[in-house]
């Protein structure tokens, strides 16, 4: 049963990223008393008290959890980089110190951001349900390889005196993202979006940031002792799964780019992105190389990869609160100044 959060206590560990500032946004207007930890400041507000540190030590961490009744740890190094050690510093070994300190401070709730690529290792995943769904034996990259390793950490460490539960959102996007609009408008300035991986029906779940934060939100108000939530994860998504090609044409041709329109061969790109990887490894002692495309990108482009949210609606009352069109369209006008309109360019010359 879900309680009144007014006046609660909680620490948002991330929360001055994308994820991270719509839920402090939302925890507001809810009613909660929120702190935020994070390793930089983007982002100033008299309502919020602001911890800054690195999550990785036990004593910056310590005097922001004191009295907090909920934890959600939305912090992670970029996905896309290819950081090895840090992924490891970071998300495994910073979320065991977490899970570590708020046993010994008294904390007795932990709402993790995982990710609903645990479970994807560049084969199509079509309605996967995350009861069979195992997680990923094969991860396309580090960032997948350490999600694996934070989130089976986080419910393990679920117990009947501290509770814990993983919500795995897919393709965030949404306005003041650095990740997926901005990425995709940089390729597209560099001509390197006229161009379809595959055949262009692969189907996808692109999940708007409010629906995201709204399935972070149920959580907390849902795990209690006895709670069916507690110790396990959640797809939380749009429930409207998109050809993966006519999301990202609805996004460029919305800024005024021109949309995707060359096919070019699955396989035939994926192997190259394995051999670019492979070089730039081969290579790292002397030169950082970062390839465009690695294979991940490339399955990510040109595989299925949707989820069902129906556990999330069963255990937690979860259903999305924007559309993928509402979604679009505030993302869209918040992009503005990365258009390629004509009249944005004069306005921005003048
Ligand atoms: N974006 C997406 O499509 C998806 C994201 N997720 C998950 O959602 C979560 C939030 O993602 P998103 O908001 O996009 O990411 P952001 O990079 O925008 O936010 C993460 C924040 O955590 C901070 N951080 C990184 N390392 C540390 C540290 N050692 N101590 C304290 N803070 C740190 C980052 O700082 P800095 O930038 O300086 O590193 C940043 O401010 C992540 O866990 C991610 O794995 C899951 C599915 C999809
Ligand atoms: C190859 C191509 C056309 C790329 C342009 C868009 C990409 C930058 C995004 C499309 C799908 C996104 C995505 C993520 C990052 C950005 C994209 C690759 C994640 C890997 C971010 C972290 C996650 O947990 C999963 C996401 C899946 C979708």
């Amino acid at each position: 049963m879900a309680a009144s959060m007014k006046g609660r206590k909680c620490l948002v560990i991330g929360g001055c990223g994308f994820l991270g500032q719509h839920l402090c946004e939302a925890l507001l207007e809810k009613g909660w008393s929120v702190q935020v930890f994070d390793i930089r400041s983007t982002f100033e507000d008299s309502r919020i008290k602001f911890f800054i540190g690195d999550l990785c030590k036990k004593e910056d961490l310590k005097p922001a959890l004191e009295g907090v009744y909920c934890v959600f740890h939305c912090a992670s190094p970029a996905p896309l980089s290819n950081n090895k050690t840090l992924f490891y510093k970071v998300n495994y070994e910073g979320t065991k110190n977490i899970i570590k300190t708020c046993q010994e401070v008294g904390v007795k709730r932990l709402v993790l951001t995982s990710s609903a690529s645990v479970v994807y290792e560049g084969k199509g995943i079509r309605n996967g349900k995350e009861e069979e769904l195992p997680y990923a034996s094969k991860p396309l990259d580090y960032y997948t390889e350490t999600k694996i390793l934070q989130e089976k950490a986080v419910l393990a460490a679920n117990s009947d005196d501290f509770y814990t539960v993983a919500i795995r959102p897919h393709g965030i996007f949404g306005p003041k993202d650095l990740q997926l609009v901005p990425i995709a408008v940089d390729m597209a300035k560099k001509g390197k979006m006229k161009y379809i991986i595959g055949d262009g029906k692969n189907v996808v779940d692109f999940t708007y940031v409010g629906n995201v934060v709204h399935g972070h939100i149920l959580a907390a108000e849902n795990l209690n002792l006895g709670s069916p939530i507690c110790g396990k994860a959640y797809h939380i998504t749009n429930a409207e799964p998109i050809f993966f090609w006519t999301f990202m044409t609805r996004l460029l041709t919305g800024l005024d780019y021109p949309a995707p329109r060359i096919h070019l061969p699955y396989t035939l790109l994926y192997i190259l992105a394995v051999i670019m990887q492979f070089v730039a490894w081969l290579l790292s002692p002397f030169i950082t190389i970062t390839p465009s495309l690695t294979p991940m990108k490339v399955a990510l482009a040109g595989t299925d990869h949707f989820y069902s949210s129906e556990r999330a609606k069963q255990d937690m009352g979860y259903k999305p609160i924007y559309t993928l069109d509402q979604g679009l369209k505030l993302t869209i006008e918040s992009y503005r100044h990365l258009g390629n309109n004509i009249i944005t360019k004069v306005i921005k010359i003048t």
